[in-house]
């Protein structure tokens, strides 16, 4: 028999502790759960009672939140008292690259876990349950146990790895039909206790258990492979630029063959999104310090490549417009790294930017859910140039049709199905001609846009 979990803590309420601790909320209403962050602005937004408002968006989500909010599911500030109350408490805070010191620009930075475990530990006044939800070095496990077991009151905890696997866009079918759900642990009466919980909803043969060393690192590798295939495909593309082979007709030929598979290949201007960067920049680092350089320099290529995609994407843009595109606007259509969702980090859009910003590009910028705030902070971010400068190149816009008058070509950055269905005779009337189009997503009927006379370029072709 398991221990019945009655109350949970999630720490973070970010782009994965609201979506699966919403979708635990719905799935179990026994489990009284509460999600807390220190920052007050998210939980506000996470309370407001416009669903419009939520801090993430994901398709579905509303109506869980709608469901089961002030139900058996708390948003809040009150840390502490969510520790204390929970017999099992989720860890999901951001887990970035590390920006100072030791490991720059590769490492983890896990000092917001580290904050969690001693917070867990001076507040527990019995026994819990920790669940290292956000993504992980290998063997973090070990260090957590050692603050919890050496700065806490003398009570029991048991450390699982649950790593997640949602994409974001999807995050709400991904957590309600996963492919499969992860648990990493020690102890067999704390990894019931998960099980059971997802057991609500889960197949039990799709709830896999292993040690927490493979769970840890199996995120890890799960997001070093995906990423691998988008960068090993995305070099393909440039080879099919100068072959006259089409990167979708090679993709569709190689994926039907059972064994490669016809998921996540497709060519496009490089991935971005919070984790696949980061994650794989961490292995490279977990490699090295053990002294596998082979390993670490194998995995590096997948970045080098995603990096070249985006300049060559830039670069195409600029050769096309007569080697200068100084002074001229170009129409960005999506800043978002994937459609569905209005985050924007590590998106190839920014970079794409700030490398047009460079050569004095003038950029108009439509995104149907991201804020102009976000973009700004986006380039700021980069440093490149002053925030003054950056509002002076960059303006963003409500349309798409707004952002492409007047323009001297359109980059299609993400792949929202609005963009599919636009008059796009219309957008050509008022556009500089010749009319370019550059597709960094291959979304865009190339005939339709041809036979009305746009310059369309599209990776991979
Ligand atoms: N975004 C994604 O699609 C996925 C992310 N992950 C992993 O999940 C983890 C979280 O990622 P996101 O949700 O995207 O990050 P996020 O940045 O959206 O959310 C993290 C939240 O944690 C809060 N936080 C940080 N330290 C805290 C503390 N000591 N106490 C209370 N709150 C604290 C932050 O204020 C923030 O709101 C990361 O390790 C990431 O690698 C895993 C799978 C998918
Ligand atoms: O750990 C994480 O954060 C998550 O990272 C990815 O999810 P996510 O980054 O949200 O989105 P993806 O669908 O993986 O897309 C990542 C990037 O790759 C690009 N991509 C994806 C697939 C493809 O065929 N081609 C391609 O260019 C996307 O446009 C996007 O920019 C993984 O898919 C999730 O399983 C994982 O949980």
């Amino acid at each position: 028999m398991s221990k019945t979990i009655k109350k949970i803590c999630c720490i973070g309420a970010g782009y994965v502790g609201g979506p699966t601790m919403s979708v635990v909320a719905k799935q179990c209403p026994h489990i009284e759960i509460t999600i807390v962050d220190v920052n007050a602005a998210r939980i506000a937004a996470w309370n407001d009672e416009n669903l419009d408002n939520l801090p993430v968006y994901e398709p579905g989500l509303q109506e869980i939140v709608a469901e089961a909010r002030n139900r058996n599911l708390f948003f809040s500030t009150d840390i502490e008292k969510a520790i204390d109350e929970a017999d099992m408490i989720f860890i999901s805070v951001n887990t970035p690259t590390k920006n100072y010191g030791k490991g720059k620009g590769m490492a983890a930075d896990l000092k917001y876990i580290e904050l969690c475990a001693r917070q867990i530990a001076a507040v527990a006044k019995n026994d819990k349950i920790v669940v290292e939800k956000s993504t992980l070095p290998v063997r973090t496990a070990a260090a957590l146990k050692s603050i919890l077991d050496n700065t806490g009151n003398g009570v029991n905890f048991h450390i699982l790895s649950n790593p997640e696997f949602l994409a974001e866009g999807t995050a709400i079918q991904d957590l309600i039909n996963p492919d499969r759900v992860l648990i990493g642990g020690e102890n067999d009466e704390a990894i019931a206790a998960l099980v059971d919980i997802y057991a609500h909803w889960v197949s039990r043969d799709k709830i896999l258990t292993t040690n927490l060393w493979s769970s840890e690192l199996s995120k890890l590798t799960a997001n070093a492979f995906l990423a691998q295939r988008v960068s090993s495909i995305n070099s393909i593309s440039a080879l099919c630029e100068k072959t006259g082979a089409n990167v979708d007709e090679v993709s569709k030929a190689i994926g039907m063959d059972s064994r490669i598979g016809s998921k996540f290949l497709k060519a496009s201007v490089g991935f971005g999104g919070s984790c696949f960067q980061k994650d794989i920049l961490n292995l490279v680092y977990i490699a090295r310090s053990y002294g596998l350089t082979e390993v670490a320099e194998y995995w590096d290529q997948v970045i080098l490549m995603n990096d070249y995609q985006k300049q060559r994407f830039a670069d195409n843009i600029i050769q096309t417009l007569y080697n200068t595109v100084s002074g001229k606007k170009i129409a960005f259509l999506g800043w978002a790294f994937k459609k569905d969702t209005n985050d924007t980090r590590e998106s190839a859009a920014i970079y794409v930017a700030d490398y047009l910003l460079s050569e004095q590009a003038e950029i108009t910028v439509y995104d149907p859910k991201v804020s102009p705030e976000r973009i700004y902070a986006d380039l700021d971010y980069l440093n490149t140039r002053s925030s003054e400068e950056n509002r002076a190149l960059v303006k963003v816009v409500n349309t798409a049709y707004e952002a492409c008058n007047d323009a001297h070509a359109i980059a299609v950055l993400t792949e929202w199905d609005e963009f599919k269905h636009y008059d796009w005779a219309k957008i050509k009337e008022h556009m500089k001609k010749p009319a370019f189009v550059f597709d960094g997503r291959k979304l865009l009927n190339r005939k339709e846009l041809e036979d009305l006379d746009f310059k369309y370029y599209a990776i991979g072709e």
